[in-house]
């Protein structure tokens, strides 16, 4: 009987020990989360309140709470980035961390790479320590589901809410962590309903925990990591499952007793005891299975057995005796059997108790620490009216304000107004505060040294359990740099973030400005439309850079181009709009034009090519083109558009009747794709009369389209829509190939000579397989290569003076003749022209026309054809209308023409007629 009730007594004693142990270890572990959550939740607290914290107020207040957590490997925030923000985010991130952008974790990879274009994106802005965390920052965590879930359990919570188990970027394989993550709200303000919560939301604060790391620092800061028999597995998730283990310490197995050796083996092991408990933390369940391992029997009843032993002798000696130990034994069995009841009972209740006690204390301390520790001031005020005097103030109150607390108690917040304070402001205080209710409303108060000081003002009453009002609490967060921030962005917002220009949308309101003071000053103003030609040409050539660094050489040459006064914006692509305002007269001084037109042309060298860029100008006039900002743009876009037409880089003024071919341009850009499937292109001929000989030795090839309503449309009204639609390509490749099959027909009818020019656009030159699909096409049609001779414009060669020297030489390679048509009208530079490896220059008709008229036109002609010769090119002159510009083309040495003076484009049938009639010019 002895034996049983010491057996029992020992029973009771291991399973109370184990108890013991296993509820320590719960409770511990569930108060270390508990308090992690906690602390998330002042750093959340800090960040709201102070609205827009600096890393480094950041850092220093989450420096101390990690030290004395250390649990917590990191706090860390985040917040919302639209895309449209983005390129200003990450310059201003990087002024503190250059090369920083917002990153994110491809599927399956370690290593975070910039975060592919979202609309918006929820940036680690944030994080403390960062050593070790470096990973993280920049991240986008917007793209992980359970960020999110969690996020959203916040939301609708309105209580901070943990992650499942996750790895986290800056983790190593092996680690996984969770967030406690807590919402952030706009103006640092707590609203009471989801939808408020949701509107209002900015980012959130995290705490960032290593799990296994977690548990280890919370079970060693208790001293319970040294005992090694006791075995633990955490859970996190719905079920105490395998896949939701996140933390697993096997007991050390146990030593079998000397008796156990001697008795059978294995029988005499006890099964393990095995304990769970589970427990909520911020929407997680933890379950925390506790256990020990098979023990030996003897190990715990080592004592009885010995009793058992001694009984057994003590029982030969006198059953009597026996009785009465049996009757006392029995007695202490029930009496040990209360104890143990009793003491199971006060175990529970003073761990219950201390638990509480703990937990109140800790958050006691917390809360006068967060106080004290607050970046942002907190202030007891007394109810008593009417000044309701300042009690208290924690040490931010100091550092925010410049006032000490001895300064500050016993006064009235009035003090920290001034001169430009808003007193409406203040006194929707003074009625909450009669009122009795909580307030909240940004002020401009002033530092002690003057300066200005911007705060979001919150006060609430505070009462007495009676439920009398004794004082307000007030809280005054600095949003001074919040204030600067938003100025900041605001003018980023209004900024073109690659030139530095106003963009579109600042563009719209300074018209709109520009066009009131006109309206009042009964002045005209200008808006002036400026477009780069062939920049499409420099950003397919040099790359993206090079066109972004010309856009931004041009911008600044614009902005110097004009006066203070005037706005210079880019639009966007390479479009710049300008508005000349208090021009007196209703003219505009076209030297202004002329200004800006020579600030884009001046040459550009980007990575060792020089480049000669030119632009269309196109200007509308308010009030004559229009009143409102958008009409007069529109205008000037139709005015420059109609100077691209003419052959660029000149200016246009708006008329009524542009607006007319605009619609038409719109009208036929439909029809132009369906043209060549419908077979409506033809090609009309010129021909080009040697002035030695007086034949017809080559044709120009000239497209037409024969329009089903319009009739016969000019290529003047459609090659420049082509262009910029691409159709140019495929109309391109089929004059090409009607043009040299219907030479080699010439040519095999008995004109073996005759050759044919074909006219090439900046799309066909810029196409990689240029010179692969000539050759096809000279092969395919049997046209001897010497036949062909392509006419290029000289803007098009010099826009990137190397790479057109490329592609002519390739082109020259085929043995094809080459042609600057339209020589004389561009920004010509004539050095350059000795390197084109060219055979003809062709002399623009603008110069031709009035040669006989315009001494400069004339000189400049005579210079083209002396230059030609001097450069071993034949010469040819277009447009030759009059017997005097022949005779003045022939006396200077000019080898070739082409005119109406001979014959305009006719069809190829007709061509033949004018090839049957020999020599046809003396
Ligand atoms: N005032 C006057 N004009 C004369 C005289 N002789 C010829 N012309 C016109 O001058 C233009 C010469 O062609 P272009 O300068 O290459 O200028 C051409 C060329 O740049 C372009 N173009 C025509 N066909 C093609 C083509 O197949 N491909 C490409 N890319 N452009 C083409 O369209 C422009 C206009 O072509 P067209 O209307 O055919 O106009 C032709 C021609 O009809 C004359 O004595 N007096």
């Amino acid at each position: 009987t002895v034996f049983v009730a010491t057996s029992h007594l020992e029973e009771d004693a291991v399973s109370l020990d184990f108890e013991r142990r296993a509820g320590l270890r719960a409770f511990t572990i569930q108060r270390g989360l508990e308090e992690a959550v906690q602390v998330q939740s002042v750093v959340n607290h800090f960040y709201a309140t102070v609205g827009d914290p600096t890393r480094d107020q950041f850092e220093n207040f989450t420096r101390p709470l990690l030290e004395r957590y250390p649990y917590v490997r990191a706090f860390s925030v985040q917040r919302f980035v639209s895309d449209e923000d983005r390129p200003v985010f990450e310059a201003l991130r990087q002024g503190a961390r250059p090369g920083f952008q917002i990153t994110a974790l491809a599927e399956g990879k370690v290593e975070p790479v910039p975060a592919p274009q979202q609309p918006s994106y929820l940036v680690v802005d944030f994080i403390e320590p960062v050593p070790g965390n470096e990973a993280a920052l920049g991240l986008d965590v917007s793209r992980n589901a359970e960020i999110m879930g969690a996020l959203g359990a916040a939301l609708a919570s309105g209580r901070p809410a943990s992650t499942p188990p996750l790895r986290l970027a800056q983790f190593g394989p092996d680690e996984r962590g969770l967030l406690v993550i807590q919402p952030v709200y706009r103006g640092g303000v707590q609203p009471t309903d989801q939808l408020a919560r949701r509107a209002l939301l900015v980012g959130d604060t995290s705490a960032v925990l290593e799990l296994n790391g977690l548990v280890r620092k919370i079970l060693d800061s208790a001293g319970l990591m040294a005992d090694h028999d006791i075995g633990l597995r955490i859970y996190v998730g719905a079920q105490a499952e395998g896949r939701n283990l996140v933390y697993r310490h096997d007991s050390a197995p146990q030593e079998a007793h000397w008796l156990d050796h001697l008795l059978k083996p294995g029988t005499l092991f006890r099964h393990p005891s095995t304990t769970v408990s589970s427990f909520d933390i911020a929407g997680q369940t933890w379950h925390l299975e506790i256990s020990v391992p098979p023990r030996s029997l003897f190990a715990d009843h080592y004592g009885s057995l010995l009793i058992l032993l001694v009984g057994v002798i003590a029982s030969l000696l006198g059953a009597a005796y026996m009785r009465a130990l049996s009757m006392r034994s029995h007695r202490i069995q029930q009496l040990v059997e209360e104890r143990t009841a009793e003491l199971r009972t006060t175990n529970a209740l003073l761990s219950d108790d201390i638990k509480a006690r703990r937990l109140a204390e800790r958050a006691l301390r917390l809360r006068h620490q967060a106080i004290e520790a607050s970046a942002n001031a907190i202030l007891i005020l007394s109810a008593q009216e009417p000044d309701y005097t300042i009690e208290y103030v924690n040490p931010a109150f100091a550092r925010i304000t410049g006032y000490s607390s001895t300064e500050a108690v016993g006064k009235s917040i009035r003090f920290l107004e001034g001169r430009d304070s808003d007193p409406e402001g203040f006194e929707t205080v003074w009625i909450a505060m009669r009122e009795q209710r909580e307030h909240n409303v940004v002020l401009r108060n002033y530092h002690k040294d003057g300066s200005e000081l911007w705060n979001d003002f919150y006060i609430a009453p505070v009462r007495d359990e009676s439920g009398e009002v004794t004082h307000f609490v007030a809280a005054l967060y600095d949003i001074t740099s919040m204030k600067r921030y938003e100025a900041e962005l605001e003018f980023q917002a209004s900024r073109d973030t690659l030139t530095g220009l106003i963009n579109r949308h600042m563009l719209r309101h300074h018209l709109e400005q520009a066009i009131g003071v006109a309206e009042r000053q009964k002045q005209a103003l200008w808006v002036v439309f400026v477009d780069l030609d062939r920049f499409k040409f420099v950003n397919d050539t040099l790359g993206h850079k090079a066109g972004d660094t010309l856009l931004r050489t041009v911008a600044g040459r614009l902005r110097a181009a004009v006066r203070e006064a005037d706005t210079v914006a880019r639009l966007g692509g390479d479009e710049f709009i300008m508005i000349l305002p208090e021009q007196d007269e209703l003219t505009l001084d076209t030297r202004s034009l002329q200004r800006i037109m020579d600030a884009v042309a001046a040459p550009v060298t980007l990575g060792g090519h020089t480049l000669f860029m030119t632009c269309s100008v196109g200007v509308a006039c308010y009030p004559n083109d229009g009143t409102d900002g958008e009409t007069l743009i529109k205008h000037a876009d139709i005015a420059m558009y109609r100077g691209k037409q003419t052959g660029r880089n000149n200016f246009q003024f708006y008329t009524p009747a542009m607006n007319e071919q605009a619609l038409e341009r719109l009208r036929i850009e439909g029809d132009l794709r369906n043209a060549l499937d419908h077979g409506e292109f033809l090609l009309h001929y010129q021909p080009k009369v040697d002035l030695a000989s007086g034949r017809v030795i080559g044709s120009e090839a000239l497209i037409r389209w024969q329009h089903p309503q319009l009739g016969m449309v000019s290529p003047a009204r459609f090659i420049g829509l082509a262009e910029e639609t691409g159709l140019i390509l495929p109309i391109g490749a089929w004059v090409l190939r009607a043009a040299c099959t219907q030479c080699r027909q010439w040519q095999l009818g008995g004109y073996a000579d005759i050759s044919v020019s074909v006219n090439l656009s900046v799309g066909q030159f810029l196409q990689k397989d240029l010179v692969s699909s000539i050759a096809d096409v000279l092969e395919d049609t049997g046209l001897p290569p010497e036949s062909l001779e392509l006419e290029l414009t000289e803007s098009l060669m010099m826009t990137d003076v190397e790479h057109a020297i490329g592609i002519l030489a390739g082109l020259k390679k085929l043995g094809v003749r080459l042609s600057i048509d339209d020589f004389g009208t561009g920004y010509s530079s004539l050095a350059y022209l000795k390197r084109f490896p060219i055979d003809v220059l062709k002399i623009d008709r603008s110069f031709v026309r009035d040669i006989t008229i315009d001494a400069d036109d004339a000189a400049i002609t005579a210079s083209i054809i002396s230059l030609a010769r001097h450069l071993k090119l034949r010469v040819i002159a277009e447009g030759v209308e009059t017997d005097e510009q022949l005779d003045y083309l022939r006396h200077y040495g000019c080898d070739e023409i082409q005119g109406y003076l001979f014959s305009p484009p006719v069809p190829a049938d007709k061509f033949e007629q004018i090839l049957r009639q020999d020599r046809v010019m003396t």
